[in-house]
């Protein structure tokens, strides 16, 4: 018996449950955007042997129905797909959504659907969008904004623009990390930007973008619009899902976020979001492109890193602690060598030797050596302060160092107590040559030394 026809609310066809596409059979519509329905689906032929356990190979059907448009608007539903297609094909990351197939819908007795193009992808847990419904802690926030600025970072050294950053399209898989998904308006730049169609959700556009002029190929596009996205998420994590920019609607918030850039309105940010990711929403949120321009995904996601790192000790649970294994590695290998490298609690605070400060109240008065309580040197101060970046040899509160120069152009470096620093010191460690790079934050010393080569 033929399945009766199932719709979406606005009268949109529904492929039915156990609809047969390519290997897989639909299971049931999970998503709905603009443009696409989003379908749980599963293999349909299995090839486990009976009584095996359950496995949940489900993934996630993307149907962009083509047929009954307007030619202009079947361009469009192409030109959406392809997109998709070749960001997955050239960019792939592992905070990206993967995309496993591409496909053409048969579905004869459909006529709304037949032709339909079919992107099979991962399918995630949920959205960030329905975390927020839920309520997300700091740390849980702190994680997944790092995820996001993960996946950003990545597209725009890779010279894309995703243009649609926003709570539905970032997704959370099933292990828990973020995908960044829908790159249907993804724009590939050349140079330093490009150009999309005037489309995009009004609440996470850029101030500017409202006022680039419409050229043949369409509106100027830049990196920075995807980091004024991510202030607004970034606000929306840490206030319970509420937008920085007031307003009952998304065009009152729009014209509210053009007071603010035009500079007759003051930003608000809700009090209810922590400090840190107060600082860094507010420059997610510089007005103009050039204000945002500094703010890269990657020295974004370096401070968030180094904020994360400083946290860490503060609290101990189980989960975090495991989330530090690699810096706490590095720590157990050094801590036995570095306390015979330089003398403990040397306070003579000469130019060109500099003391140690720990923000962390507790670990002052430690004398322990936690490894929870030390700090790592960077090797490339211009780099992300990630683990990846740092020597293996560690620091502990008042350890003084031997410094020969400094650079003040380094990354900037916001400590736990929201003091921000560009400036790095290069410090000597033993060994022929060797050297690493302390941030100012993390000394209370201002020794002027030479500039460093
Ligand atoms: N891989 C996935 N796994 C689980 N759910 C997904 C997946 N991809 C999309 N969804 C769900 O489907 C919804 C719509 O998907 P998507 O945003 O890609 O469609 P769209 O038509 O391109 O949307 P838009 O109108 O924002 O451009 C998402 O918000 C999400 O709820």
């Amino acid at each position: 018996m033929p399945h009766a026809p199932a719709f979406h609310g606005d009268g949109e066809e529904l492929l039915p449950a156990g609809h047969r596409v390519g290997e897989w059979t639909v299971v049931e519509p999970i998503g709905e955007g603009g443009w696409a329905t989003v379908y749980a689906a599963r293999r349909a032929t299995r090839s486990e042997p009976e009584g095996a356990p359950e496995v949940d190979d489900t993934v996630a059907l993307k149907v962009l129905p083509t047929a009954g448009l307007a030619p202009r608007q079947a361009r469009n539903v192409a030109e959406t797909a392809r997109r998709e297609i070749e960001l997955a094909r050239t960019a792939p990351h592992p905070r990206l959504v993967p995309l496993l197939d591409t496909l053409t819908l048969t579905a004869p007795d459909r006529p709304a659907l037949d032709g339909a193009i079919v992107l099979v992808m991962e399918r995630a847990r949920c959205t960030l969008r329905d975390l927020l419904a839920t309520g997300v802690d700091e740390d849980r926030g702190g994680r997944i904004i790092a995820g996001i600025c993960e996946g950003l970072a990545h597209l725009h050294r890779s010279g894309w623009v995703h243009t649609d950053l926003k709570p539905e399209n970032v997704l959370i898989g099933r292990d828990g990390e973020v995908r960044l998904s829908d790159f249907g308006l993804a724009i590939e730049l050349t140079g330093t930007h490009g150009h999309c169609a005037p489309m995009g959700t009004p609440d996470y556009l850029p101030p500017e973008r409202w006022k680039e002029p419409l050229g043949e190929h369409g509106v100027k596009i830049r990196a920075t619009a995807d980091i004024w996205a991510l202030g607004i998420v970034v606000h929306e994590v840490f206030a319970a899902g509420v937008p920085p920019f007031p307003g009952a609607t998304p065009t009152a918030r729009s014209a509210a976020a053009q007071q603010y850039a035009e500079g007759r309105a003051a930003l608000r940010l809700a009090p209810d979001v922590p400090p840190f990711w107060r600082a860094l929403a507010a420059d997610c949120l510089a007005p103009t492109h050039a204000a945002r321009a500094p703010h890269t995904a990657e020295s974004l996601l370096a401070r968030i890193r180094a904020h994360q790192a400083g946290r860490r000790p503060r609290r101990r649970s189980r989960a975090r602690v495991r989330a530090g294994l690699l810096a706490l590695a590095a720590c157990a290998a050094a801590t036995a060598t570095v306390s015979a490298l330089w003398p403990h609690s040397d306070r003579t605070g000469h130019a060109g030797r500099i003391r140690v400060f720990n923000a962390e109240r507790s670990c002052q008065d430690r004398t322990d050596r936690d490894p929870g309580c030390s700090l790592g040197l960077a090797i490339d101060p211009r780099r992300p302060y990630t683990a990846e970046n740092v020597v293996p040899t560690r620091v502990w509160h008042d350890d003084t160092l031997d410094a020969d120069c400094q650079l003040a152009t380094g990354l900037p470096i916001i400590d736990e107590e929201d003091r921000t620093s560009t400036l790095w010191y290069r410090v000597r460690l033993p060994g022929p040559a060797a050297t690493a790079w302390l941030p100012a934050v993390r000394t209370k010393d201002r020794p002027t030394l030479a500039d460093c080569p």
